[in-house]
């Protein structure tokens, strides 16, 4: 096995006791360790308001690993993970606290990390104690997590206050969609494969579906989410970021600056969507009882905390359209939703027709083409193509045939986990830059303001365990499209 070469880090998680930390972070470092991925002397030093000790802290995030790791935890990996882990004491709103930190981080010269697993009302506090104790200089690293805001200005905000202690080239955004094997694979179908570049375009492709569909209700999240809404909380960043891949023109080399650079120019050339065509390009809906998998599950309005006036969207569908050479007359449709009839997300490409159809009297009828990319679960490639039936009779008899490629998940790579990893080589293709998500939020925000008018589609209710409000379908079959099914 290769070992990673990567510098000793000192990684330091701000909100080391809250929920990103324990499901995803830790049981991500586990991972890493088993990889053999981490640097000998690097460090993990968790960061919060409890007063642990080191052993206490030791002990706590063994019972986390062993709660949220989906595989058993095997004892020689853990003992060295433990002895990378430290605790410091901390209130970041105490500006002197910061100082213990410094004490732990100057016992070694390791390259400082700052993971921000906080509620967003932290994040100035943490900016400015790290800069005040001169703990952001060079080559020190901050990981910022989704959401950035709630709309152009209160990101624009975050992003003023990051930029008065750290420099861009410090600051890693995370968008864990960036981390999935399959959407990381989607550059290479796009530009390792001939015959997907050359027929990448308007000429060839007749409409793009992208659906990420979500089981889960919010799952007592409901301070946070009621606030948000599906659009903020999947389609401003996670859709947008797929869209992007799917669609930017081919970078001059895969390092994030020319692949930020062709995203940023799809982003910008986005058709707005506002009060003039709110009701024709978009759709929303909000999640009411139902059964999903056999079992009972409540209303929207009826989750724990719930305000029963909330008007907050749990599902949304949009068409999107880019003003560009290539792109311009083919929709995009997103469609997003929590509790819906399973989790799965896919992209799918549908082909033109020939305009010409040789096999009229044949036994099927020719569609388009389709090339259908499942992204999560069991993440594969399938290809829909016509082949003749073999055998003697005088007519063409046709047969609907798949190519499938469906090698992804023999290595299940969780996406914090190179996430984490990429943050630790120092590398941002995979993060988000601050252009990134303000053009999203210029394109989001009056989708957002046309839903508040009143002569705005209203909020439709769905049944939980559905595909989402009939209207849905009405977005596409006004364009004489029909949402792939699910299989
Ligand atoms: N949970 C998830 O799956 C996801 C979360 N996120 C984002 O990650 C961030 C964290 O979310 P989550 O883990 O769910 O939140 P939690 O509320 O579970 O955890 C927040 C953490 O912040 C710490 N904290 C709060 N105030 C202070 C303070 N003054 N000083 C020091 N630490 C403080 C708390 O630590 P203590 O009480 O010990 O001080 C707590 O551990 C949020 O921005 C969220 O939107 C993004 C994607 C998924
Ligand atoms: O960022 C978020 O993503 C999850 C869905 O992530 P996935 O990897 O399970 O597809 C979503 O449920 C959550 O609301 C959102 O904040």
């Amino acid at each position: 096995m290769i070992i990673e070469i990567n510098e000793p880090c000192d990684l330091v998680i701000f909100g080391a006791k809250g929920d990103l930390a324990k499901r995803k972070l830790l049981p991500a470092l586990y991972k890493l360790e088993k990889s053999k991925k981490i640097h000998e002397n690097t460090r993990i030093i968790g960061a919060g308001r409890a007063n642990w000790s080191i052993q206490e802290y030791r002990k706590i995030v063994e019972n986390e690993i062993k709660t949220f790791l989906n595989e058993e935890i095997e004892d020689y990996i853990w003992k060295k993970l433990s002895t990378r882990l430290y605790f410091c004491n901390i209130d970041v709103f105490e500006k002197l606290h910061f100082l213990r930190l410094k004490k732990i981080l100057q016992q070694k010269k390791n390259i400082m990390i700052y993971y921000c697993a906080v509620p967003p009302n932290t994040l100035n506090a943490i900016f400015k104690g790290l800069g005040d104790s001169n703990l952001n200089s060079l080559p020190a690293r901050i990981v910022l997590e989704k959401p950035l805001g709630v709309c152009l200005k209160t990101s624009q905000k975050i992003n003023n206050q990051i930029s008065k202690y750290f420099l861009e080239s410090q600051i890693f955004r995370i968008d864990h969609y960036l981390g999935k094997e399959s959407i990381l694979n989607l550059l290479a179908l796009r530009f390792a494969n001939s015959f997907v570049f050359n027929n990448w375009n308007n000429q060839t492709i007749d409409h793009i579906q992208i659906t990420v569909s979500e089981e889960v209700g919010i799952e007592g999240r409901w301070n946070y989410f009621d606030g948000m809404g599906q659009m903020r909380d999947m389609v401003q960043n996670h859709l947008l970021q797929i869209l992007t891949i799917i669609t930017m023109d081919q970078p001059n080399s895969i390092t994030s600056e020319n692949i930020r650079h062709k995203k940023l120019n799809i982003l910008r050339a986005l058709n707005p969507i506002n009060i003039n065509n709110i009701n024709i390009k978009t759709v929303r809906g909000q999640y009411s009882s139902g059964v999903i998998k056999g079992n009972k599950v409540p209303a929207y309005l009826e989750e724990h905390g719930a305000n029963k006036n909330s008007q907050t969207e749990t599902f949304v569908a949009v068409e999107a359209n880019i003003n560009n050479k290539k792109w311009c007359g083919v929709p995009f449709y997103l469609r997003t939703g929590k509790r819906l009839a399973c989790k799965y997300s896919e992209i799918v490409i549908v082909f033109k027709k020939i305009p010409i159809n040789l096999f009229q009297n044949s036994n099927l009828k020719l569609l388009e083409n389709k090339l259908i990319i499942r992204l999560e679960p069991n993440a594969n490639i399938k290809l829909n193509f016509f082949n003749k039936i073999p055998g003697l009779d005088q007519e063409y008899k046709l047969d609907n045939s798949q190519l499938e490629y469906n090698c992804f998940h023999k290595k299940s790579i969780d996406a914090y986990e190179r996430l984490l990893l990429e943050s630790m080589r120092g590398i941002q293709s995979l993060f988000v830059c601050r252009d990134e998500v303000e053009e999203a939020w210029k394109w989001i925000d009056p989708i957002i303001n046309a839903w508040k008018q009143k002569d705005s589609s209203i909020l439709q209710l769905y049944m939980s365990g559905t595909w989402g409000p009939e209207d849905s379908n009405l977005l596409l079959s006004r364009n004489n499209h029909v949402w792939h099914k699910y299989n």
